[in-house]
């Protein structure tokens, strides 16, 4: 037996569906939603994440907004184009595509950046509002991977997960939004620190890769049945994707998420609902 598929492409193309439907109705309203990207330097992954994300709002109606700096750009003149866009009516929602160069004071950039505008949901404030259970848009990734399970009937409530990683983007926040009494999951955290990581993924319903260490979690390590998110991006010599996920992992989950094709396509749709969102709650 292998495992099934939890199809992030088809997933997101049906969340696009969706969104394109509630966009025509911000539009009737007369609310175009905007999402703006503030790409610095040339960074080709970076560029091509862009492009991703302006070729889906072209698809839901969405507008772009597209602020590119060289990568000699300073702190200023990065605030300035923040400032520009908190400003701007056209652009409901916004992200600065991380990382920035060396030298750039990332923390103080997102700060700076309108909440109420923040797509990423990466916001100090955000992530206050999720600690605290308020309304807030929700980071794009770990909402991605709740929907993508919520999608395949995936038991989330009561499940054993484990998340392996702690980084901003993904490994912090995810136990937040699995730990809300809507999700009730029991969250594990484990990281470079952790003792036996084996002994900790044997027991998860729920496995969270996002550790970002080439397959990571071998099939040996997984519970018959288990759910296994690969969300690791790591890079071949021949600059193939390589994710957190051994490939034998197929043949002892239950479900799995491919990568590519799993997750990135869902964090990308999420960045839309943040939009979409956004715009309706201006909308009022
Ligand atoms: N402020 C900010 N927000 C982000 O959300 C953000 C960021 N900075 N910096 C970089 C990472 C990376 N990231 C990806 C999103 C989608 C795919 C994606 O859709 N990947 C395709 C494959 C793409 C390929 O083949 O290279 C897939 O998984 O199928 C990948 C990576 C968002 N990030």
């Amino acid at each position: 037996m292998t495992a099934q598929i939890l199809d992030g492409k088809a997933t997101a193309a049906a969340i696009k569906s969706d969104l394109t439907a509630r966009v025509a109705a911000l539009k009737e309203k007369g609310v175009t939603p905007g999402l703006g990207t503030i790409l610095v330097g040339e960074d080709p992954g970076s560029q091509k994440y862009v492009a991703g994300k302006h070729r889906d709002c072209a698809q839901v109606g969405i507008a772009s907004i597209q602020r590119e700096l060289p990568a000699t750009a300073t702190q200023e003149e990065i605030e300035a184009v923040v400032r520009e866009l908190n400003e701007d009516p056209a652009c409901t929602g916004y992200i600065v595509q991380l990382p920035l160069p060396r030298g750039i004071d990332e923390n103080r950039i997102l700060e700076l950046m309108d909440p109420d505008k923040d797509a990423d949901g990466l916001h100090p404030m955000n992530l206050g509002r999720l600690v605290l259970n308020e309304p807030a848009p929700l980071p794009c990734t770990p909402n991605g991977i709740l929907t993508l399970l919520r999608h395949y009937g995936v038991e989330i409530k009561g499940a054993e997960v484990v998340v392996v990683g702690r980084g901003v983007t993904i490994g912090r926040p995810m136990p937040l939004l699995l730990t809300r009494r809507s999700e009730n999951a029991t969250v594990t955290q484990c990281h470079t620190g952790t003792r036996d990581l084996a002994a900790h993924l044997k027991r998860a319903d729920i496995i969270v890769a996002a550790a970002g260490s080439a397959h990571l979690v071998r099939p040996e390590d997984v519970k018959p049945g288990a759910a296994v998110l690969d969300v690791g991006v790591s890079r071949s010599a021949e600059g193939k994707i390589v994710g957190d996920v051994h490939p034998g992992v197929a043949e002892v989950a239950g479900w799995i998420s491919p990568n590519p094709g799993g997750v990135g396509p869902m964090t990308r749709a999420q960045l839309l609902v943040n939009v979409v969102e956004a715009a309706e709650r201006s909308a009022g």
